[in-house]
């Protein structure tokens, strides 16, 4: 296992030969004079996936923000191929970012809700880019169900399908398995390893560690705004209890 010290990189780092993807330099981004993110820097490639855990507060969520460019840093600076994250609407077709909030029309069918987020992304044929994302998703058959009957774990699955539809580079994900049943975790995970295949950057927030190091080439434990911990996971997997036994003592036992 190689350690980010060990690639001679700042923060996280791949070792893939081609450019960084996804760049952020000693971001801080400060609430009220608090700082819910401390000076964060890291550096994926494309296809890497970034698991990142952490303690309620820690500031997962205001650095996914920070890292899509949906959220202005206090200080530091954020890249995405090496440019700076552009204005909101050229943001928005770059990045894919799934979060608990379903973001969703509830009187709209399935199907109108993703093909209304195709065509907002500019996806050449938007019609195809939804049945293709729903049937990825495992939802096709409810395509024409009001987004409003459907159960709370579908809803989730047709959340995924919107944000996923227009293909994004980055895929900004925070709790995404919650309320998923087996087959739409799994339909999920397949979706998420396609898009790694493909080059897209991840960043999977998530409080289970075995799911987040399931797909993750790299990790990082967050606590009070800083990583306190940040590792590369090598292609044949990493030892999960004893990845939870260093979290535990990171976070519950105070020995970052
Ligand atoms: N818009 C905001 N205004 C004020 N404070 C905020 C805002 N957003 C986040 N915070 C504060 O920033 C800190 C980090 O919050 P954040 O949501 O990033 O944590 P988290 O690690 O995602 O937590 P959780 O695991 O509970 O989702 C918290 O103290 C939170 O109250």
């Amino acid at each position: 296992m190689q350690s980010p010290h060990e690639t001679g990189a700042t923060g996280v780092a791949s070792a893939n030969a081609a450019g960084p993807a996804l760049t952020a330099e000693a971001l801080v981004r400060a609430f009220g004079g608090r700082r819910a993110v401390n000076g964060v820097s890291l550096t994926l490639q494309e296809g890497a996936c970034l698991a990142l855990f952490g303690p309620n507060g820690a500031g997962k969520t205001t650095l996914l923000r920070l890292l899509g460019g949906l959220l202005k840093p206090t200080t530091g600076t954020t890249r995405l191929h090496g440019q700076p994250l552009p204005g909101e609407a050229e943001t928005r077709r770059l990045v894919g970012l799934i979060s608990h909030h379903a973001m969703l029309y509830p009187a709209l069918s399935v199907r109108e809700n993703v093909r209304f987020a195709a065509e907002c992304q500019g996806v050449i044929d938007a019609d195809d880019a939804t049945t293709r994302v729903l049937t990825q998703l495992r939802v096709l058959d409810r395509a024409d169900t009001a987004v409003r009957y459907l159960s709370r774990g579908l809803q989730q699955r047709v959340s995924i399908a919107r944000a996923l539809v227009h293909g994004p580079q980055l895929v900004l994900l925070d709790e995404p398995y919650t309320g998923l049943d087996e087959t739409g975790a799994q339909a999920l995970t397949d979706a998420l390893g396609a898009l790694k295949a493909n080059g897209a950057t991840l960043v999977l927030v998530t409080h289970n560690l075995s799911e987040g190091l399931a797909l993750a080439t790299h990790s990082a434990i967050m606590q009070s705004g800083k990583f306190v911990d940040e590792q590369l996971v090598s292609s044949s997997g990493i030892d999960v209890p004893g990845y939870q036994a260093k979290y535990r003592a990171l976070v519950h036992e105070g020995l970052a």
